[in-house]
């Protein structure tokens, strides 16, 4: 069991390393598809935005039939999905067919997120941190993939190669996840059907709205930094280097955060409080940003946006909406994205709307979001109850229980020989002194004094039911 939630942790995994592959693989390799597609690279760059459109209409259907039909089966329409746009696209020569491959891959971006995200919160109480960490990995595909494109480029190699390698990972991927049995969420550690935050109807509706504008601001809040941070520096008398260097040092803090986060929240039970503090340091270090314009203050603090902008706040607040909803996890990963859409969708289009004004009004509106995504985080603060230690319990004596249950399913078993062998040689069921053995053992194998006798007591049950599971088998043996 360990050893297949490993397998399966380690698939999820891999599948978001292609997805950063997938983000930028389109621009990375945008001059030989154009060539392709016949068309510039204006045109070409039109394509870009049918994986929006495919995400923006599959989140809430692919949600749907996660919750519905399973997160295994969302999982693998997902990879199978992702396997014909990065098979097909490199052959294609068709523009159009284009298109509809990035719908597609938008399409297979949702199905990974409706059933990654609600999964890693139903395998046990500690797996839901595994949801930050699945941003250092789409952070560590965006990595590789570009320096895979130099290469290929350098050695005058067919540029399609980098789609058939994550295609390769996406085939090996889903000879592995086929093979796992998926924990189900409806028997599984948390996945109590009934939300155990108890939020009154009042506080549900203010903090479910905070927590999708939330998902709407903290993807703005990012892609306005980086789309613009470079710019903003050179109009402020940066040299390139510095204003380049201040990107890399985002994402430095980026992953940074994520490791954080994922650290602090296994570790201890403060999932509200962090989320509050990063928005705070976000919305700091983005003012401090934009009006010290002095180097290595905005290099200081270019590092502290991406930790606390960046660092997996996005990823803690979808757990919390998770929470509240745990009936309806694949659907509100979806809406949750949704928001997040918008952000991808809208943001371009307001900052270019504020470009007019010039490149510090763009950063003083990345600053507008920032307040709006910590006043979010404020509301949620105030409404949702810290993610409590009654639950925290209930879901380490759930994993527990599981354990119990298949161990005692192997005892039965067991029990069934000592049946076959007590028929053969004729013996009474009831064994009083074998019973006396087992009671004496269970006394001298508990270490605390005080839950010695409660020990015996279960085992003294277990024993009982033992015999009534072998006068079973002998009536059954009878007919
Ligand atoms: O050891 C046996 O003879 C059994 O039948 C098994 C077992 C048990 O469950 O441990 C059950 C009934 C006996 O009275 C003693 C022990």
């Amino acid at each position: 069991m360990e050893k297949m939630q490993s397998r399966l942790k380690i698939g999820l995994f891999m599948n978001y390393l292609v997805h950063g592959f997938a983000l930028i693989i389109l621009t990375q390799n945008l001059i030989e598809l154009s060539a392709n597609w016949h068309s510039n690279l204006a045109t070409a760059s039109f394509v870009l935005s049918g994986i929006g459109i495919g995400r923006l209409l599959a989140y809430l259907i692919m949600g749907a039939i996660s919750d519905r039909f399973g997160r295994k089966t969302t999982l693998i329409i997902g990879m199978l999905s992702y396997l014909i746009f990065f098979i097909a696209t490199p052959f294609n020569h068709q523009i159009f067919l284009a298109y509809l491959l990035s719908i597609v891959a938008g399409i297979s971006n949702s199905a990974l997120d409706s059933a990654t995200y609600p999964l890693f919160t139903e395998f046990n109480a500690k797996s839901s941190s595994n949801n930050i960490l699945i941003k250092a990995f789409i952070s560590i595909g965006e990595f590789i993939l570009p320096l895979m494109v130099i290469f290929l480029k350098d050695n005058q190699m067919w540029f399609g190669l980098s789609f058939i390698f994550p295609a390769i990972i996406l085939v090996l991927n889903l000879l592995n996840l086929m093979t796992i049995k998926f924990p189900h969420a409806s028997v599984n550690a948390n996945s109590n059907l009934k939300s155990q935050l108890n939020l009154n109807g009042k506080s549900k509706i203010m903090a479910t709205s905070a927590l999708l504008v939330y998902g709407y601001t903290s993807m703005a809040v990012m892609i306005w930094f980086t789309q613009w941070i470079t710019i903003f520096a050179n109009s402020i008398g940066f040299n390139d280097w510095s204003a380049h260097f201040l990107l890399s040092l985002y994402s430095i803090g980026s992953i940074t955060g994520v490791l954080s986060s994922f650290v602090l929240m296994k570790k201890f039970n403060l999932r509200n409080h962090w989320l509050l503090g990063m928005n705070m340091l976000a919305t700091i270090s983005i003012a401090t940003i934009a009006f010290s314009r002095i180097t290595l203050v905005s290099m200081i603090f270019a590092f502290l946006f991406g930790f606390s902008a960046s660092g997996g706040a996005m990823q803690i607040a979808l757990n919390i909406l998770l929470n509240i909803f745990p009936k309806h996890k694949g659907i509100f990963t979806g809406l949750y994205f949704i928001f997040g859409s918008i952000a991808s969708f809208t943001v371009p289009i307001i900052t270019g709307l504020l470009a007019k004004f010039g490149s510090p009004q763009i950063v003083n509106g990345d600053i507008i979001v920032a307040i709006v995504g910590l006043i979010s985080a404020i509301v949620i603060f105030e409404t949702v109850p810290q993610n409590n230690d009654l639950e925290k319990s209930r879901n380490k004596i759930n994993n527990i229980d599981s354990k119990i249950v298949r161990l005692l399913e192997k005892r039965f078993k067991v029990v069934e020989d000592v049946y076959a062998a007590k028929k053969q040689q004729n013996i009474a069921t009831k064994d009083q002194s074998r019973e006396n053995v087992v009671l004496k053992r269970i006394n001298e194998m508990t270490n605390k004094s005080e839950i010695k006798g409660f020990n015996q007591n279960i085992f003294q049950n277990i024993m009982d039911n033992s015999k009534k599971y072998q006068e079973l088998l002998k009536t059954m043996n009878k007919e």
